[in-house]
């Protein structure tokens, strides 16, 4: 699945599309969204269909939008007092904007650009989230929610014997996964990341991208990326974003090989960015 630095040609995931979700019933689904920051519109009429067991990457060019909708996804954008989103989202048909945000957001999960451990253990980087949210039935069972949530990040064996030193001493990579197992920890259906490998070098990356790689069978997974290798090495479904519209969505191999729209023709052949 990972390769090195694929040519525009080879740039096609070589994942199997077998479909997953037999009534590809979507797990999140964006009618007409715009958002604005004051007066001036960021996002303009998106709609979008996420299903789970699938990676979807936002790619398109700085300031097109990308992150503005991924934080739509989860209500980050209710943190920025300028913002405001309209256009229906709902997360297995329920509205998110009626649900409580906590719950939301331990139900769609997120993963920043810079890894941001909470400044205590690993241990309890992990634990507190399954903690505050009552998932635990005591020591033993959250001893283990840690543990498979730490494997489940491919973390687990470099990390067993120092699970009370502090979750900032880690290498960025090693940062990187710890918040993913922290998402993973509260048992979440869909996990958004916002450029998540953009602070790692290449080997971090690249254990990155396996393990979105790993994951994906259980989760929706969004990936906002600036790096086209990225999304066609793991993605199966990308969206084109241009100038706050969502221009193309598609089958990541199509959007690659076979762009429908000029716009997203010239933008994966290198004519802007
Ligand atoms: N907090 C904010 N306040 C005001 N304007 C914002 C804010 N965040 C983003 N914007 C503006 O909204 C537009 C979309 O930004 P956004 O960060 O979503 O784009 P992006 O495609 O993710 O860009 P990049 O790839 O550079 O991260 C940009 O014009 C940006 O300047």
């Amino acid at each position: 699945m990972v390769s090195n630095q694929p040519t525009l040609d080879t740039m096609v995931p070589t994942v199997e599309f077998a479909e997953p979700n037999s009534d590809l019933t979507p797990k999140m689904s964006a009618r007409n969204v715009y958002v604005y920051y004051g007066e001036k519109k960021a996002l303009d009429d998106v709609s979008i269909d996420i299903q789970t067991k699938y990676v979807t990457a936002f790619i398109g060019p700085s300031g097109c939008g990308k992150s503005t909708f991924l934080r739509s996804l989860n209500r980050m954008n209710d943190t920025i007092a300028a913002a405001r989103v309209t256009g229906d989202i709902h997360l297995d048909g329920e509205d998110i904007h009626a649900m409580d945000v906590v719950q939301l957001r331990a139900r769609v999960g997120m993963v920043f650009q810079k890894p941001n451990p909470f400044p205590k253990s690993i241990f309890e980087n992990i634990a507190y989230g399954p903690r505050i949210h009552g998932l635990a039935d005591g020591k033993a069972d959250l001893d283990n929610i840690v543990e498979k949530s730490l494997r489940r990040a491919g973390l687990w064996d470099e990390v067993k014997d120092r699970l009370q030193d502090s979750g900032t001493a880690l290498s960025g990579g090693q940062q990187q996964r710890l918040c993913i197992a922290r998402a993973i920890a509260v048992d979440p259906e869909v996990i958004l990341m916002d450029e998540p490998c953009s602070a790692l070098d290449p080997i971090a990356t690249a254990r990155i991208e396996e393990l979105i790689d790993d994951l994906r069978g259980r989760y929706a997974i969004v990936i906002v990326t600036h790096s086209m290798q990225q999304a066609a090495r793991v993605s199966q479904r990308t969206a084109f974003f241009h100038l706050g519209k969502m221009v193309e969505y598609g089958v990541t191999s199509d959007i690659f090989t076979n762009p429908r729209e000029e716009r997203t023709k010239d933008y994966i052949t290198g004519r802007y960015g």
